[in-house]
C-alpha cells in the first residue's frame, strides 16, 4: 500500500501481507487539530485586518453538569486562543424555554456575534430541538439548524455550516484520501442527525459509494468488513473488531465511551471509542485513536465554523479546511 498520508500520525504494528512490510498509521488528531488551529489564526487576523471584523463566538450553557462545563471551557479557551471575542453565557438548570430563547434571540442580532453553539444536552424541561431551530442559520456553528442540514443535503458547502464532529472526521479522510473518494466503499455505522446522516451525506459529496449500518442492519461484520472508509459512531464500546475491518482499511473511530478501568484503581475509568483499537489496528492501515482522534478535532471545527461565518458576514471568501 503506497498512499501518500498529509496527516500527523505516528506508524507502528510493523507486520507481514504476503512479500510487503506494512506499518499501520495511527493518525494523531491533537497535531491535525493544531494544524487547522493555525489556519484559524491566520484567517482570524486576517478577516480583522482586511475589514475590521473581529469574529466572536458565544458559547450557552445550561445546568451544571461537570463534563459540559469540561467542554465548554476547552471551546473557551481554544476560542481565545484563536484571537476570537468568546463570550460564555451560564444559565442556572431552572431557566425556563423562554428565558432561554430570549438569549438566543439577543445573540442572533448582535453584529458581534458570528457563531452561536448551545450546549447539548439540555436540562430536561428544556425543548432542545425549538432552541437549535431558533438560531440564525448562518450563526449555527454547530451545524444543527434543518436549514444548515438541507444545505448538506443538496451538496451545498459553499453556504452551508457542517456540523463539527463529522466535517472533523472528513479532515482526516481528505488528508488520507485526498479529495475524490470515487471508487471507495464508505460505511458508517450510526445513524444520528449529530453525526451518522451528515458524516454519510460529506462522504457521498466527495463521491465515495455509502453504506449506512445501524442497529437493525443484518450482519453488520460482514457490511462493515466492505468498507475501505469505516467510521463507528454506534456509543458501543470496542464493538468493532479486527474480523470487521477489511484489510488496509482507513477506520475512524467517533465513539467515546467512558468504561471501569479496575486497573488504574478502584472506581476508576478509562476512554475508549467504538472499536477495539489494538485488535482493529492489525488489519487496518490507518486508524484514529480515542482519545486523541475525532474529539480534539470537534472543538477544531467549531472554531473553524465560527472563522467561515464571520468572513460570510463581512462578504470575504473564508478558508477552507
Ligand atoms: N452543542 C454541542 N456541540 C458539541 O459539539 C457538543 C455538545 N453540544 N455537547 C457535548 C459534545 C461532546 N463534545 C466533545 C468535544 C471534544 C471532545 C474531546 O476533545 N475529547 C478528548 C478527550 C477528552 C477527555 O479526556 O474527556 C479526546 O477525544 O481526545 C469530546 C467531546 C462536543 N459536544
Amino acid at each position: 500500500m503506497d498512499r501518500q498520508i498529509a496527516l500527523s500520525a505516528t506508524r507502528y504494528n510493523e507486520r507481514k501481507q504476503g512479500q510487503e512490510t506494512v506499518l499501520t498509521t495511527v493518525i494523531d488528531g491533537k497535531q491535525v487539530a493544531a494544524s487547522v488551529i493555525e489556519t484559524v489564526k491566520a484567517a482570524t487576523s486576517a478577516l480583522d485586518k482586511q475589514s475590521g471584523v473581529k469574529t466572536g463566538l458565544a458559547v450557552v450553557i445550561v445546568g451544571d453538569d461537570p463534563a459540559s462545563h469540561a467542554y465548554v471551557n476547552s471551546k473557551g479557551k481554544m476560542a481565545k486562543e484563536c484571537g476570537f471575542k468568546s463570550v460564555q453565557h451560564t444559565l442556572p438548570a431552572e431557566t425556563t424555554q423562554e428565558e432561554l430563547a430570549a438569549l438566543v434571540t439577543a445573540l442572533n442580532s448582535d453584529p458581534s456575534i458570528h457563531g452561536i453553539l448551545v450546549q447539548l444536552p439540555l436540562p430536561k424541561h428544556l425543548k432542545s430541538e425549538l432552541i437549535i431551530q431558533s438560531i440564525l442559520p448562518e450563526k449555527d456553528v454547530d451545524g444543527l439548524h434543518v436549514v444548515n442540514a438541507g444545505k448538506l443535503a443538496t451538496g451545498d458547502l459553499e453556504t452551508g455550516l457542517v456540523s463539527c464532529t463529522p466535517a472533523g472526521a472528513m479532515v482526516f479522510v481528505r488528508r488520507t484520501h485526498g479529495e475524490d473518494l470515487s471508487g471507495l466503499n464508505a460505511v458508517v455505522i450510526g445513524r444520528s442527525n449529530l453525526f451518522g446522516k451528515p458524516m454519510a451525506q460529506l462522504l457521498l459529496n466527495a463521491n465515495a459509494t455509502v453504506t449506512i449500518a445501524h442497529s437493525r442492519t443484518k450482519d453488520l461484520p460482514a457490511v462493515c468488513r466492505n468498507a475501505d472508509i469505516l467510521v463507528a459512531a454506534v456509543g458501543r464500546p470496542e464493538m468493532v473488531k479486527s474480523d470487521w475491518v477489511k484489510p488496509g482499511a482507513t477506520v475512524i473511530d467517533v465513539g467515546i465511551n467512558r468504561i471501569p478501568a479496575p486497573e488504574k484503581g478502584e472506581g476508576k475509568t478509562r476512554l475508549v471509542g467504538d472499536v477495539a483499537f489494538e485488535d482493529a489496528a492489525k488489519v487496518a492501515a490507518v486508524i484514529t485513536p480515542v482519545p486523541g482522534g475525532v474529539g480534539p478535532m470537534t472543538i477544531a471545527m467549531l472554531m473553524a465554523n465560527t472563522v467561515i461565518a464571520a468572513h460570510r458576514a463581512a462578504g470575504q471568501t473564508p478558508p477552507t479546511f
